[in-house]
């Protein structure tokens, strides 16, 4: 089994062998203890402003699936918050677990929630998401936890586009989506300062991890499990737990939006 993935061979816990910095000092995600996050009241509110005409397609990439956007302008854009300057959005993606009681990558108290959604995020001071990737402050993801309710309608239309792109690679078109309909009504936050939580792991992320989740249900869950890690033609093996478990804190204050 060639390639990093989440599978015993090459899952979370061989990463460094490839991906020393798996190791680091500022890895992610990380559990978060709200009595222990800090209060800053110069913390300012997110703003976030997309445009779905930006959206350019979803793709299963092998390891999740991620709705990509157009990031040559600067029409979707997330500023505010813990970040100075624009940083554009690039895609959004899960991670979730075989089953509900597993999935998300940040954990609350040691709560796992059965899904976790990115909005992945590039700083212009940079030329392209490459660049700033490669840079401390290169990135800023917001991260939505996922918890068992109702249905929520506005996960609908993506996870109807699952069936098209269901083996590795496999990509197609997607258009006029606002990832804004995903996100909770709170605006309260904690934040980090992080890494990529897949390899290259790179140590590149403020993290931005909103409060409040958003509904997801068992049949929209068992939609998210019907994709598969592997490519047409390969033995199938389900697309689950896709997660990397917290990391060390290693000294790092986590903020909050709120008291
Ligand atoms: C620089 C990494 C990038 C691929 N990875 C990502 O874009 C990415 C984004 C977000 C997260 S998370 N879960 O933390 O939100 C994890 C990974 C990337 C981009 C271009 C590349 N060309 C060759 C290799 C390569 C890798
Ligand atoms: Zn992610």
């Amino acid at each position: 089994s060639h390639g990093w993935g989440y599978e015993p061979t090459n899952g979370p816990d061989t990463w460094a062998a490839d991906f020393p910095i798996a190791d680091g000092k500022r890895q992610s995600p990380i559990n978060i203890i709200p009595k222990e996050a800090h209060y800053d009241p110069s913390l300012k509110a997110l703003k976030i402003s997309y445009d779905p005409s930006n959206t350019k397609g979803i793709l299963n990439n092998g390891h999740s699936f991620q709705v990509d956007f157009v990031d040559d302008t600067d029409s979707s854009t997330l500023t505010g918050g813990p970040i100075s300057g624009v940083y554009r959005l690039r895609q959004f993606h899960f991670h979730w677990g075989g089953s509900d009681n597993r999935g998300s990558e940040h954990t609350l108290n040691g709560i796992k929630f059965p899904c976790e959604l990115h909005l992945v995020h590039w700083n212009t001071n940079y030329s392209s998401f490459g660049e700033a990737a490669e840079k401390p402050d290169g990135l800023a993801v917001v991260g939505v936890f996922l918890k068992i309710g109702a249905a929520n309608p506005r996960l609908q239309k993506v996870l109807d586009a699952l069936d098209a792109i269901k083996n590795k690679g496999k990509q197609t078109t997607f258009a006029n989506f606002d990832p804004r309909t995903l996100l909770p009504g709170s605006p309260d936050y904690w934040t980090y300062e992080g890494s990529l939580t897949t390899p290259p792991l790179l140590e590149s992320v403020t993290w931005i991890v909103l409060k409040e989740p958003i509904s997801v249900s068992p049949a929209q869950m068992a939609k998210f499990r019907s994709l598969l890690f592997t490519g047409d033609g390969e033995a199938p093996c389900y697309m689950v737990d896709n997660y990397r478990p917290p990391q060390p804190l290693k000294g790092r204050l986590v903020r909050a939006s709120f008291k």
